[in-house]
């Protein structure tokens, strides 16, 4: 959420300073209540604090003189960026919600009969052990996987399993 914004700096000449907040700060708790909306990065330029990344955009925008001639110009960067944002959410759902594809399906399946005839077999693997316990662990999928017709069901045709 910030690197347009660490983006837009550099490329103007200019130097900022930033303060990271580590996951052990925030799952405290108090930052994110004295947040507007409960939510990071916050901005602050002068006495001026804000949130909401494209807020802090937009402000630079007009600091810096990249928000187009007039109000007419202004109003289609308003629509290219909203356009920018509606790519983003989708992004942020592909990403943390949806990061699945037909593949993985028939990846897991292909490894889980592996670890049915050899148990141990991923333990050198811990990044693909982690992969095939994550798909599994889906909440749809896991019911299917624990059921009997899934279990009980044969995994090869000549009894080898
Ligand atoms: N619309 C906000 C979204 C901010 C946002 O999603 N912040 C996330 C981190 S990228 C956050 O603070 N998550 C922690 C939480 O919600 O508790 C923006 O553009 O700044």
């Amino acid at each position: 959420r910030c690197e347009a914004v660490r983006m837009l700096l550099t490329d103007q000449g200019q130097e900022w300073q930033e303060d990271v907040v580590t996951v052990d700060l925030w799952q405290k708790g108090e930052l994110k209540k004295s947040c507007l909306f409960g939510q990071l990065p916050k901005f602050r330029d002068g006495d001026l604090t804000l949130y909401q990344s494209n807020a802090f955009l937009r402000h630079l925008a007009r600091t810096y003189g990249l928000y187009g001639k007039d109000q007419r110009e202004a109003a289609l960067l308003d629509m290219v960026n909203d356009g920018v944002e509606d790519l983003r959410l989708k992004y942020a759902q592909l990403i943390y919600q949806n990061y699945i594809s037909f593949a993985d399906y028939n990846l897991v399946e292909l490894v889980r009969n592996h670890l049915v005839l050899a148990p141990g077999c991923l333990a050198s693997c811990p990044l693909l052990a982690a992969y095939v316990e994550r798909v599994s662990a889906r909440p749809r999928l896991r019911t299917y996987l624990e059921s009997a017709a899934h279990r009980d069901r044969p995994i090869n045709g000549n009894g080898k399993q």
